[in-house]
């Protein structure tokens, strides 16, 4: 299979039959792949051989969002399908003709539709700074009820991110095209209220008691303005910088350890009620067995990836969910000294403050897949294929398979999870850990591959010295191997396992990809595979 970055040139014109397999998984779906499939389909309408259908992780994360063509034997891989004249490209490669995109607005409606898609998954995954890139352009640009509707989302958006001014601004203008809509003034009085005019408020109270509204109304619009009032008088006292971020918390680094030259655990304590639980529960609610994970907001101020002062970068807590719900987190973090959020965190004092956003789903357990839908079997055994970080999903997994840590009163992953870790030598993560549950027997097995360090720029945690791996010697479930993952490796440790295994690839996208390609010709169905960015 090649893996193309972009899409690759056109192909002269064919007749055989194709299929266009659009990635729906992590990475993708995060970078609009929901309007991407909609768009390759409505392209793709006028011709008859090519089937369109969505698939799971193709394996090239770091270039999403992305799609397959299989024709024959022959399978590519089209990266980075980020505009309509992309999923042209795509359509020209399964069938060796390029769609029109002559039909008027064609191009400007397929456009929206993929922004609007991107701009819900990121407010879902409460990325604002993700959300926001682009959409106050993208507001102007519009007129009418259009302009309207946006400016009002746009207005959402800038209130859920803390920029409560800016969001007044909009509703503002919103309400004032709309000519005096209830529900606007309604939203301007939370924002008035969270900024503390209270002179303001009373202005609107004024003007409501002028309007004629119907009783029921009344009551609700009354009892929400002295909610704001009450609201306004608090606000006076909260200084900007802490200002709560809608489903974020506050946090502190009170520690780093190093463990190794490349990555350190970074320990946050907070007592912000806003940081949320992994494990939500009460009454009524049944316990969700789930992996998770957290947005950290890194504050490196003014950047290409939104309008926000900050960047988002998703991150697997190390520790339990007890520890978080009591205060506490550890982070397993790489540092690279390219990479924006990293490089940043690696600059910061202990004691500053970050923001964490609440827990998110990564896997359902114990069927290890991002969404029950695909759950298309209860495995019977776990393979977990991590490379470098990746190695964060071991401890979130195994925690399900221990009475001490996993959600509600009974553990629900009984299955045998065994491992294969590939990593540099210079960056081998969680070692004590992984021996411990080797001997323990809560990883059946585990074979380490070393690969050597390229050689470049200096480390960030030179004095590290490198892991300890003859403490290995008299581990029996454990392996340590000076090798990268290969065909014959994989289909050994597939022999192994009792069937269907669930298999979990999580580490950089070219591991992924060829973890993903060794399973397939291995013989593994693509529903049997769960590719995570890491
Ligand atoms: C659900 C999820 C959970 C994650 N959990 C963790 C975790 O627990 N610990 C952790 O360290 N990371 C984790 N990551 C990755 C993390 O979100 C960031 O992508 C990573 O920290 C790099 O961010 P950055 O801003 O420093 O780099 P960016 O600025 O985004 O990248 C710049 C450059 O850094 C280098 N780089 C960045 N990431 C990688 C990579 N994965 N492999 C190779 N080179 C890379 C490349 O040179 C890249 O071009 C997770 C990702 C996801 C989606």
């Amino acid at each position: 299979m090649d893996v193309d970055s972009d899409v690759p040139p056109p192909p002269p014109p064919f007749s055989a039959p194709s299929v266009i397999l659009v990635c729906q998984a992590g990475a993708c779906r995060s970078a609009g792949s929901e309007a991407v499939l909609l768009e390759i389909e409505e392209l793709a309408k006028g011709f008859r051989n090519c089937t369109v259908q969505e698939s799971g992780c193709i394996g090239a994360c770091g270039q999403a969002p992305n799609a397959e063509v299989v024709r024959g034997r022959k399978r590519l891989v089209c990266t980075r399908i980020t505009d309509v004249e992309k999923s042209a490209a795509v359509i020209q490669q399964a069938t060796g003709s390029r769609p029109s995109l002559e039909e008027p607005g064609l191009v400007q409606r397929l456009g929206d539709a993929r922004a609007m898609r991107v701009r819900n998954q990121a407010r879902a995954e409460a990325k604002w700074n993700a959300a926001l890139a682009g959409f106050s352009e993208h507001v102007m640009s519009k007129s009418g009820n259009d302009r309207l509707e946006m400016q009002f989302e746009l207005s959402q958006l800038l209130a859920s991110a803390g920029l409560w001014e800016d969001a007044l601004v909009h509703v503002t203008e919103a309400e004032s095209m709309a000519g005096g809509n209830i529900m606007l003034l309604m939203e301007r009085a939370k924002l008035l209220g969270k900024l503390g005019r209270s002179e303001d408020l009373d202005a609107i109270e004024q003007r409501v008691s002028a309007m004629r509204l119907d009783f029921r109304l009344v009551i609700e619009v009354t009892s929400l303005l002295r909610r704001c009032k009450s609201e306004s008088n608090a606000a006076a006292k909260i200084e900007t910088s802490q200002r709560p971020i809608e489903k974020y918390g506050l946090w502190f680094l009170a520690g780093v350890t190093k463990v190794s030259k490349h990555s350190a655990v970074y320990h946050f304590t907070s007592k912000d009620k806003a940081r949320g639980t992994p494990n939500p529960r009460g009454r009524g609610r049944t316990v969700w067995h789930k992996t998770w994970h957290t947005t950290l907001l890194a504050d490196v101020g003014t950047n290409s990836e939104g309008p926000l002062p900050w960047i988002e970068r998703d991150y697997t807590p190390i520790s339990t969910a007890k520890e978080w719900e009591q205060g506490k987190c550890d982070i397993l973090i790489k540092i690279y000294d390219t990479g924006l959020a990293t490089s940043w965190l690696h600059k910061q004092e202990l004691g500053c403050s970050v923001r964490l956003s609440q827990p998110m789903k990564t896997l359902d357990v114990p069927s290890l897949v991002p969404d029950l839908t695909h759950a298309a079997f209860r495995p019977a055994s776990v393979l977990l294929l991590l490379a470098g970080t990746g190695i964060v999903a071991v401890p979130q997994v195994l925690h399900h398979a221990d009475h001490a840590t996993c959600f509600g009163s009974n553990v629900v992953l009984t299955q045998p999870v065994s491992l294969v870790y590939s990593c540099r030598s210079d960056d081998v993560l969680l070692l004590d850990e992984l021996k411990s549950w080797c001997v323990s027997g809560k990883l059946k097995r585990c074979t380490l591959l070393l690969t050597e360090p390229p050689a470049g720029s200096p480390p960030p945690f030179p004095e590290v010295g490198e892991a300890d791996l003859a403490q290995l010697a008299d581990v029996e479930n454990m392996q340590c191997l000076r090798a990268r993952l290969s065909q014959e490796l994989l289909e050994n440790e597939i022999r192994r396992l009792q069937g269907p295994t669930r298999f979990v690839v999580s580490g950089p996208a070219p591991f992924n990809a060829a973890a993903k390609h060794m399973l397939s010709e291995g013989g593994v169905q693509v529903e049997a595979i769960t590719i995570l960015n890491a």
